[in-house]
């Protein structure tokens, strides 16, 4: 049998990728990685000083989180069973998933989609984290919505993370195997 798919909950800054991603593994009974823990520190001094990233700063990081999906989604190194694996990362555009999609083949994606005056007030009402909220029209610059041919879904960031996790367990039933390619409205 395959092992189960891993599904990367993505977005720009404050969608609620951590908030949404660590309920939906639990929900799912997989682990939960934030894609946030494995940047390199340069990339975290960075956004915390207020400048965006560049390719180059993501390249390597997003190597290491499509590694990170092939582990945890195979046991691949881990010596633990396949399991399936959520995974929060912010995966902007086409080619950053594409990267993410060349380690880790079978990941779907749900991008959390919101407007920008709701990110930007949570964003200000967020404490303790490394993310200013002046990076957030960068962000939404970067944003690339999932093209029809990518393999995934969109929902409503401003939903409940139980109504998303409802989605996305509709989601899964509808295609439980494979990467098979979903169409957006
Ligand atoms: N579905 C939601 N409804 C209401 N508030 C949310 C929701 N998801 C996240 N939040 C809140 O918004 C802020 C940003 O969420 P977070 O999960 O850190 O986003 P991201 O990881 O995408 O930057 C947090 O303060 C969080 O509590
Ligand atoms: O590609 C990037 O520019 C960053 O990875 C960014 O998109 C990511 O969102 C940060 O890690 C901020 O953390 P939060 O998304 O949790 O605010």
């Amino acid at each position: 049998m395959n092992p189960p798919p891993a599904l990367v909950v993505m977005g720009v800054s404050g969608s609620g990728k951590s908030t949404v991603g660590a309920a939906l593994a639990e929900a799912l009974g997989v682990p939960f990685v934030d894609a946030d823990d494995l940047h390199p520190l340069t990339n975290i001094e960075k956004m915390r000083a207020g400048l965006p990233l560049d390719d180059d700063d993501r390249w390597p990081w997003l190597r290491a989180v499509g590694d990170a999906i092939r582990a945890a989604s195979t046991g691949t190194g881990t010596g633990a069973p396949a399991t399936g694996v959520v995974v929060a990362c912010s995966a902007l555009r086409v080619s950053y998933r594409d990267a993410i999609l060349e380690r880790a083949p079978r990941t779907r994606f749900v991008l959390l989609q919101g407007d920008r005056e709701m990110l930007l007030g949570r964003l200000r009402s967020r404490t303790g984290h490394f993310m200013p909220a002046s990076l957030l029209d960068s962000q939404l610059d970067a944003l690339e919505p999932l093209g029809p041919h990518e393999p995934g879904l969109t929902v409503d960031a401003a939903d409940t993370p139980e109504a998303v996790i409802a989605e996305v367990r509709g989601f899964l039933t509808r295609s439980p195997d494979g990467p098979q390619r979903i169409a957006h409205p």
